[in-house]
């Protein structure tokens, strides 16, 4: 049962989205059966998902290939309506798309652009002013602002069609960003930059959340994403919430064991550290075990007695190797359950 926080920024109560999606064998001859005889079958995207976030809580949505997470991210800006439950979002409800709502939220897909492609940003920007109805002062300082922490300087300018990936997704970040929402839905805002820009992604989000407090839902391929921005982790598979805590939590859920690294004074080879644990890497003197979870007090016990060790840590295993252990072994077929042909 999920707790409501008296002042939730987002509520979501047994929301579901069922797609209907019409079938078409290929050729000529599909679309005159088609035409005949219509297959309709409904999918199921999103099945009775409750959760609450509170303000300025900056959480990680993540899942699988097709678990369900654009959809409910669309349910929660209004693009899409729920077939049923309920969701509030700042006070409002989301399908009714006000504009009082429509100012306080932003909705970011890394894989969609709102820029104007023939021109430059900051036209786009100061359609956006009009839009949103900023005001000139809270423009110019948002503006100031988001050039300095985007680093956006010299850019703004140029033709959206002529900046790299990163330069257009800053851009794109700002022109979403520009009336200062309260609640952002960031759809894998990384998706294909290189290392660097996604670090200058996430210290923009970062920065704005502790800047406006703002409530801040974001799905990402990339861990290093969640792990720097997100604390509390929602995990959606098939469309149902099957885990929602703590980040540490979910690492722990992981049935591989944790990782020892080791630094030696004397080197040790890769066949004297197996007896310890499964050898990860070894160069003689630095090591990484791979160890199961309830054996790492005894296995360091010895380890530090056996070798003479200068350092030894141990730690989680990387949230990706988690989560291909929760989802990667499945056949994407197996998952989406709850199909119903007519
Ligand atoms: N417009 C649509 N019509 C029919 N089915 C859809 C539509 N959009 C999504 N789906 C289906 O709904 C399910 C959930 O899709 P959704 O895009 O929400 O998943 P996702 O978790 O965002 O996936 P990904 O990580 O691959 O982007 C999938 O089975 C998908 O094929």
């Amino acid at each position: 049962m999920t707790k409501p926080f008296a002042d939730a920024a987002v509520q979501v109560r047994d929301l579901s989205k069922q797609y209907a999606v019409h079938d078409k064998e290929p050729g000529f001859m599909g679309s005159v059966r088609a035409f005949v005889k219509r297959q309709t079958r409904q999918v199921q995207a999103v099945r009775g998902v409750s959760f609450d976030l509170a303000p300025g809580e900056v959480v990680g949505f993540l899942g699988p290939n097709g678990a369900g997470k654009t959809t409910t991210l669309k349910m929660l800006s209004g693009l899409l309506h729920p077939s049923s439950g309920s969701a509030r979002v700042a006070g409002f409800e989301p399908r009714r798309r006000e504009r009082a709502f429509l100012k306080t939220i932003t909705l970011v897909m890394g894989q969609k652009q709102q820029l104007m492609w023939d021109l430059p940003a900051l036209d786009s920007f100061l359609i956006n002013q009009a839009v949103y109805e900023i005001p000139d002062d809270e423009y110019r300082a948002t503006m100031a602002e988001f050039t300095e922490v985007l680093g956006l300087d010299g850019i703004l300018k140029k033709q959206v069609r002529k900046l790299s990936l990163g330069e257009r997704m800053k851009c794109e970040l700002a022109a979403a960003l520009l009336h200062r929402p309260k609640v952002l839905f960031l759809d894998e805002p990384t998706i294909g930059l290189d290392v660097n820009m996604q670090e200058a992604v996430r210290a923009f989000v970062r920065d704005y959340n502790a800047r406006y407090g703002a409530t801040v839902m974001l799905t990402s391929h990339y861990m290093a994403d969640v792990t720097a921005l997100a604390r509390r982790i929602l995990v959606i598979d098939a469309g149902e919430v099957v885990f929602d805590g703590d980040l540490n939590a979910l690492a722990e859920r992981g049935s591989s064991g944790k990782t020892i690294r080791l630094q030696l004074r004397r080197p040790a080879t890769p066949a004297e550290l197996a007896a310890y644990g499964q050898v990860v890497t070894s160069d003689g003197l630095s090591a990484e075990l791979t160890v199961p979870r309830a054996e790492v007090s005894e296995r360091a016990a010895r380890l530090l007695s056996a070798l003479d060790v200068a350092d030894l840590t141990v730690e989680d295993p990387p949230l990706e190797t988690v989560m291909a252990e929760l989802f990667g072994a499945r056949p994407a077929s197996a998952r989406p359950a709850g199909e119903v042909t007519r």
